[in-house]
């Protein structure tokens, strides 16, 4: 059975031998290391359990190696070992940040009795912070509702797909709930129980953008006072999503690349580089296969992050589901507020259902909180939805222009419908030649003409 992973430092190399067979013998698993820096290259470079460390070694000592471990890893117990009779140096450690501390000459059958207790410990730090997240995310998500049958039709893909570790990319207009999908996969994946975490792409400048995802070593940058781990590690063993990918810069995107093909990364300022284990998504509302034609994405990087495409249909294009959403949305209110409101009177859901919803299910969302906040009877009437859908109205494609009677040509007609589904679409070429049922560069031609 393995007890834990345990790093012993100290300078002397026969006594990281004595200690190795006797943890070994009493089912640890042990790495050994001679100085504290040696020892925080082998920290970065794996998991351990709990750090061993003696306090005099020449160059670093034990209780700067001590310090910087529990700023860089607070979850990893530092058991340290002192001189018999010096108090001092014990409560030194334990300042530093020290879990335990031990007195030599170390009896093994103590020492073992401390490591077991620490890496409990650590063990069950990482249950409550699992627990935790979680919760969390049961009390903020929503489940992924839908059964129209573009939304049968994902499901059952994600069905597929989740349990696989493929890299899948998510598209989908803003609000259709692309990071909904994502932690759908992460749950429905054999990593669910490790960490889900979730970045912005478009919301960091370039260089935050990295030291976020990689992390970056103390003194990297004027402000990296301490070291910081990336998202990439803190997602270990579970799953990244990469938001708003298309909106990446171009130089991140080649290091990007480098690093999900190598399954290693470099933090900034950084020295050394290090393995991961996660599994990437990305997400995009824009349409990336233009980019790339545009030259504002990379296709190396588009290919590797493309290996399955989910899109996620525009909320209009899912008919009854909007009801549905907005019943489910009215329940989750109404508890929240304490209303007794029981659901969405008729002219109101006929409005909510020739809307265009062009901010989606996010939009929908606010529009319900809102009117479940507002409204005076206990149902969502017309008067408590805003002016802009109750006045809405839907536009007649072959229509247009503002006179109901105007004839117009085909070739006009044609022209107006590409518009329509372009504006439907949110300007994707790609999935308005999809709709239209032509290819990408008759499209293109259309639209030149
Ligand atoms: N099918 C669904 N069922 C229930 N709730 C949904 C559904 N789709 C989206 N939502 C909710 O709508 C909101 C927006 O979803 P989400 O943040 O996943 O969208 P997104 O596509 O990632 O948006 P953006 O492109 O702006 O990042 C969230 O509150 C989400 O829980």
């Amino acid at each position: 059975m393995n007890e834990g992973r345990i790093l012993v430092v100290d300078d002397e190399k026969s006594m990281c031998e004595l200690i190795e067979a006797a943890l070994q013998m009493r089912g640890f698993e042990t790495v050994s290391s001679q100085s504290a820096s040696d020892a925080m290259g082998r920290f970065r470079e794996s998991e351990f359990d709990v750090v061993l460390t003696d306090v005099r070694m020449p160059g670093e000592s034990g209780l700067q190696l001590c310090q910087q471990l529990c700023s860089l890893r607070p979850d990893v117990p530092v058991v340290v070992m002192t001189a018999f009779g010096s108090m001092e140096t014990a409560v030194a450690a334990i300042r530093s940040g020290a879990y335990d501390f031990i007195t030599k000459p170390v009896e093994m059958e103590v020492l073992a009795i401390a490591l077991a207790r620490a890496v409990e410990k650590r063990r069950l730090s990482n249950q409550i912070r699992l627990l935790k997240q979680a919760a969390e995310g049961r009390n903020t998500a929503d489940e992924l509702l839908g059964e129209s049958e573009p939304m049968k039709r994902l499901t059952d893909q994600l069905i597929r797909v989740s349990p696989t570790g493929t890299s899948i990319l998510i598209t989908g207009e803003s609000g259709t709930g692309k990071e909904l999908v994502a932690r759908s996969i992460h749950q429905r994946s054999p990593r669910a129980k490790r960490p889900f975490v979730a970045v912005n792409c478009a919301a960091l400048s370039e260089s935050l953008l990295e030291s976020e995802l990689f992390g970056h070593a103390k003194g990297a940058f004027t402000d990296a006072r301490s070291e910081r781990r990336g998202l990439f590690l803190e997602a270990e063993g579970g799953t990244l999503l990469l938001d708003e990918i298309g909106d990446m810069p171009m130089a991140m995107q080649v290091k990007l690349l480098r690093t999900l093909e190598e399954n290693r990364l470099r933090p900034v300022g950084g020295d050394r580089e290090i393995e991961f284990d996660v599994r990437v998504l990305a997400a995009t509302h824009r349409d990336l296969e233009l980019a790339v034609e545009e030259g504002r994405f990379r296709q190396d990087l588009f290919y590797r992050i493309n290996v399955i495409q989910l899109h996620l249909p525009a909320l209009r294009a899912r008919g009854v589901d909007i009801l549905k959403l907005a019943i489910h949305f009215v329940d989750r209110f109404a508890k929240h507020a304490n209303k007794p409101i029981s659901g969405i009177a008729e002219p109101a859901a006929e409005k909510l259902l020739s809307y265009a919803w062009p901010g989606n299910v996010r939009e929908l969302r606010n529009v319900i909180e809102r009117a479940v906040a507002l409204t005076r009877y206990n149902t969502i009437t017309l008067e408590d939805l805003p002016e802009k859908i109750r006045d809405y109205k839907s536009k007649t494609v072959f229509i247009g222009g503002d006179d109901p009677t105007e004839l117009v040509s085909l070739e006009q007609v044609e022209s107006r419908y590409v518009e329509h589904v372009l504006d439907a679409v949110n300007q994707n070429r790609t999935l308005a030649a999809q709709v239209l049922g032509i290819d990408r560069k008759t499209l293109y031609r259309k639209l030149k003409d």
